[in-house]
């Protein structure tokens, strides 16, 4: 089953072209690493993806459902945005049964589940305490599990190990290979490469709104001429490199 389609998905800010006539095929049960430079378009489409911004041409469909059928798709996904949505006067328990709450879960096995995933990650004797003296990596932490809490069928990461340390940054690696394995779709962004070479099953990057380049992060780093692998990070550099790019225009 593909887990999200775009058609021509284009947005627009004033004269901005942000993303520009996407087209993108993602099958179930896949990690796909979205890439680009500072101000590609990653953000823009994540957040069309999501429901939360309205396109201004083309179509997309997340979990089967078209994006712009907001209360359908709430079920079909689960976001971590960049700035996490919490309540800074709130337990991170007390965060996570409000998001319960929101989507009707049921309350036992949802307690049971929010301290086991608080326990995953080291929070449970914090869970009590008030998520505005939370570090930035606490917080992560919470949003991460709010996330994921209602087990969606497609889940949109931004930048889901920011501020984490090496322990928590591992345990959301191996978590993002266990969604996708246990059939999930993860849509991941993020600038740390090797995480994307790590978990991602395919890879797609976007420069200047549009897509450049996809494929399996083990054919991107496979030179072709000498065979031999370069990492993720030269083939990203090399291909998002305006300068390069000019330089390889016929009569450029
Ligand atoms: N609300 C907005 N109003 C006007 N222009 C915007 C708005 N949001 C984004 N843009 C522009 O759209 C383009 C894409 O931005 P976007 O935030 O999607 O990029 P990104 O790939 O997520 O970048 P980063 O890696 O820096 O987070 C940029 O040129 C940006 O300036």
């Amino acid at each position: 089953m593909t887990a999200i389609e775009t058609t021509a998905l284009t947005k627009r800010y004033g004269d901005t072209l942000a993303v520009d006539s996407l087209a993108l095929q993602i099958p179930s049960g896949v990690v796909y690493g979205f890439l680009g430079p500072n101000g590609a378009g990653k953000t823009t489409t994540m957040r069309m993806l999501t429901g939360l911004l309205t396109p201004s041409s083309g179509s997309a469909r997340v979990g089967g459902v078209s994006v712009t059928d907001r209360d359908a798709l709430r079920s079909q996904i689960g976001y971590l945005p960049e700035t996490p949505p919490l309540y800074d006067e709130a337990t991170a328990f007390e965060q996570l049964t409000y998001a319960a709450g929101l989507r009707d879960l049921p309350e036992g096995p949802t307690q049971d589940r929010i301290e086991t995933l608080l326990d995953d990650f080291d929070l449970l004797t914090d869970a009590d305490d008030r998520i505005d003296g939370y570090s930035k990596g606490m917080r992560q932490k919470v949003a991460y599990i709010q996330a994921v809490l209602h087990e969606p069928p497609v889940v949109f990461l931004d930048e889901p190990t920011s501020g984490l340390d090496p322990r928590a940054a591992k345990t959301i690696r191996q978590r993002i290979r266990g969604l996708a394995d246990d059939g999930m779709t993860v849509f991941l962004s993020t600038h740390i490469l090797p995480v994307v070479e790590d978990v991602a099953d395919t890879v797609g990057i976007l420069a200047d709104g549009e897509l450049i380049a996809e494929d399996t992060p083990d054919s991107m780093t496979q030179r072709a001429e000498s065979g031999q692998k370069q990492s993720l990070e030269d083939v990203f550099l090399e291909l998002t490199d305006t300068e390069t790019a000019a330089e390889v225009q016929p009569n450029g």
